[in-house]
């Protein structure tokens, strides 16, 4: 029944979309919702990567059968255990109890302890190969891209790298699968965003990963979130490349908490200025109305961060302590850092901010502004001042 997807020849997409889930990771938002990807080779020997989901194994174990057209599945790779991929596994193995499982050792240890799954395992090392028929598999480790087990897998006789989360992004696949046959405008962004929520923290692994990737030949990736690249497989692995090193565009970020307007102006005031001082990418957000899943993206996205909170019993806007923790968790490095805030009778959310870039290693830019009560011209000139100091920095950079 299904007319699927053929990536390369008798490679199949058999992933699915989710447009029901609000939040992923019960956290991140999904405005243009999310596929699972999975793949299909139907060769000598079959061999599926990944599977998906498990709300929509039933969708999935059909679109597998009707590939499959009657033989039986021989390998399933794992090249990930996190449930959105690894979830399907234990009905797969119902539905082909003969399948070995492909993974690695670490991947073992997790399919028993989440799937109790401890017989038909096929364990490989790195850059082990698995001949299926015209197809040659390779297997690369790359650990804590972002969890430790994970592994890529290489088709050499396709130029293929089915290639776990790297390089995905939220959004579904709205009938077409590979990047050339659809619209990827909106998708760049939400990889920024998928990449800032979920890898973030791992850069340096992500970086490992990059360079030994570098000595294959891909001409196609195949993720399991998001479009299939091939025309784009450059620009999604170009962006991948900046943000795991941390490298923010020319652009500025302010991210501020406010109940009652007066930091807000703070902020305001500092916007006008890096704008009259030249700065065209300039985004504010009111940490209290902004998810922090795209606080984090334009954190990652520029060079320069901006933060402003009141004082609110003796320390942070708890709202802005939440964005900093987020931050600091993923580590985000090289980062030209201001900062502002206000209070009514003992300021403490300026310190709390100093202390903040001081443990983030950030480079300060400017003078930080602290404003008692309402704004005055003196504080309006200082955020003014604060503003210009980041847009001339921000020249000398780029
Ligand atoms: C719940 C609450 C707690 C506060 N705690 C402090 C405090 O510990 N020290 C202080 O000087 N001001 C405190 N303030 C006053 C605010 O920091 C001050 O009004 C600030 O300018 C508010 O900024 P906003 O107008 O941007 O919300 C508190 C205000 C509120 C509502």
């Amino acid at each position: 029944m299904y007319k699927l997807k053929e990536i390369a020849d008798k490679v199949y997409y058999v992933g699915v979309n989710d447009r029901q889930k609000a939040l992923f990771e019960n956290m991140w938002p999904l405005p243009y919702g999310v596929s699972y990807n999975s793949y299909l080779i139907v060769d000598e020997k079959t061999v599926l990567i990944d599977t998906v989901d498990v709300c929509y194994s039933d969708i999935f174990l059909k679109k597998i059968a009707d590939a499959l057209d009657g033989r039986t599945l021989d390998y399933l790779v794992v090249n990930h255990m996190e449930p959105d991929h690894a979830g399907s596994i234990r009905l797969l193995r119902q539905q082909y109890p003969d399948v070995q499982i492909i993974g690695n050792k670490q991947t073992f240890g997790m399919l028993d302890g989440y799937h109790n799954i401890t017989t038909g395992l096929y364990e490989v090392k790195e850059g082990d190969t698995l001949n299926i028929g015209r197809h040659q598999l390779s297997f690369y480790m790359a650990p804590m891209v972002h969890w430790p087990e994970v592994m890529v897998t290489y088709d050499s006789t396709d130029k293929l790298l089915f290639s776990a989360d790297a390089f995905g992004t939220y959004g579904t696949l709205d009938g077409g699968v590979i990047d050339e046959e659809m619209n990827v405008d909106h998708f760049w962004e939400e990889m920024i965003r998928y990449y800032s929520n979920i890898v973030g923290k791992y850069g340096n692994p992500v970086q490992r990963a990059l360079q030994k990737l570098s000595a294959l030949e891909i001409n196609t990736i195949c993720s399991t979130h998001g479009p299939v690249w091939r025309k784009y497989a450059h620009k999604a692995i170009e962006i991948y490349d900046r943000l795991s090193r941390y490298e923010g565009e020319d652009g500025v970020v302010v991210i501020y908490g406010s109940m009652y307007g007066n930091t807000e102006q703070m902020a305001e005031a500092i916007a006008s200025s890096l704008s009259a001082n030249g700065v065209k990418n300039i985004v504010l957000h009111n940490v209290s109305k902004t998810p922090s899943s795209y606080v984090l993206k334009d954190v990652f996205k520029y060079k320069g961060v901006i933060i402003g909170s009141p004082t609110y019993s003796n320390s942070l806007f708890p709202e802005v302590e939440a964005i900093l923790s987020k931050i600091e968790m993923r580590e985000v490095k090289n980062r030209l850092y201001g900062y502002f805030g206000s209070f009514t009778w003992a300021g403490a959310a300026v310190k709390r901010l100093t202390a903040f870039g001081e443990k983030m290693k950030w480079e300060t830019v400017g003078t930080p502004v602290e404003q008692k009560q309402g704004l005055k011209a003196d504080k309006y000139e200082e955020c003014w001042a604060l503003g210009e100091a980041m847009a001339n920095k921000l020249k000398i950079e780029n």
